[in-house]
């Protein structure tokens, strides 16, 4: 069970809802996955034509908890205009945060994602950031209000899976009892059990499963990795060691020299 801002949710998968062929395959998508939460992005639920309410409904018959996103953002002022209409639009003081820095490698401005996250927090907001694996900005989110941490895995539909193992690790064993979420970057369902054996406590992806060639398909190939890793995790695993170990005992052999 997933526990985030005093709440629980049975999946660790969450589901981005954008770039799927067809509305239909969306919706059979975030069935096949058993995600219970799904991120939506303002911009795309405010496109006219009555796109965005006809989208609106498919979200609603899902029956998941939405997480607005603030997707595409590049300032301060543009997440945090853009989380209020999300909160007006969608009904929930949730907002998955992201101020991006860069276009080419849609890295966070973790500078601006903290002065947000503390502006949006004492608004009542409560921000789910993606934010990177520095322990600094992990530490200024905390202080800014954020109960929950979503570095990235790599960039935002690189498709590359846990680019740094080492900092994803890290900031596990800094802030273990932090609910920490692998947000972006993952391509195949072995990075999502990867994150997951790492002890962490969910994963959101997009790309990996609305891109794919059968994305139902895709998306419950990373609901069976995401439980195999959970389970893995918990059930605590061997260190990896770089010497051999026999694990057939010498005692009882037939013949012993
Ligand atoms: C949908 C969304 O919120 C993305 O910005 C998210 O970070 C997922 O990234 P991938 O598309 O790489 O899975």
């Amino acid at each position: 069970m997933l526990r985030v801002y005093g709440e629980e949710i049975a999946s660790r998968l969450l589901l981005g809802t954008a770039l799927y062929p067809s509305p239909a395959i969306m919706v059979e998508a975030v069935r096949a996955s058993r995600a219970q939460i799904v991120t939506v992005s303002l911009r795309r639920e405010a496109g006219g034509g009555g796109a965005g309410q006809d989208f609106w409904a498919l979200i609603r018959e899902l029956g998941v908890r939405v997480l607005p996103n603030t997707a595409g953002c590049h300032s301060v002022k543009e997440a945090v205009t853009t989380a209020q209409m999300a909160r007006e639009v969608f009904g929930t003081p949730w907002i998955k945060l992201e101020v991006i820095n860069d276009a080419e490698t849609l890295q966070p401005d973790v500078f601006g994602l903290v002065e947000a996250a503390g502006i949006l927090t004492r608004e009542g907001f409560k921000v789910f950031p993606y934010c990177t694996e520095d322990l600094g900005v992990a530490d200024r989110l905390l202080t800014a209000g954020c109960e929950v941490l979503m570095p990235w895995g790599a960039p935002i539909g690189s498709a590359r899976g846990l680019n740094n193992v080492y900092g994803l690790r890290s900031l596990r064993a800094h802030f273990p009892d932090v609910p920490l979420v692998v947000d972006a970057g993952l391509g195949v369902p072995s990075h999502a059990a990867a994150a997951m054996e790492l002890g962490y406590d969910a994963v959101l992806l997009n790309t990996a499963v609305a891109k794919a060639g059968d994305p139902a398909a895709m998306a419950s190939a990373f609901a069976l990795a995401v439980e195999a890793g959970r389970t893995a995790f918990e059930a605590d695993p061997i260190e990896a060691r770089d010497m051999a170990a026999p694990s057939t005992p010498v005692l009882g052999k037939a013949f012993l020299e």
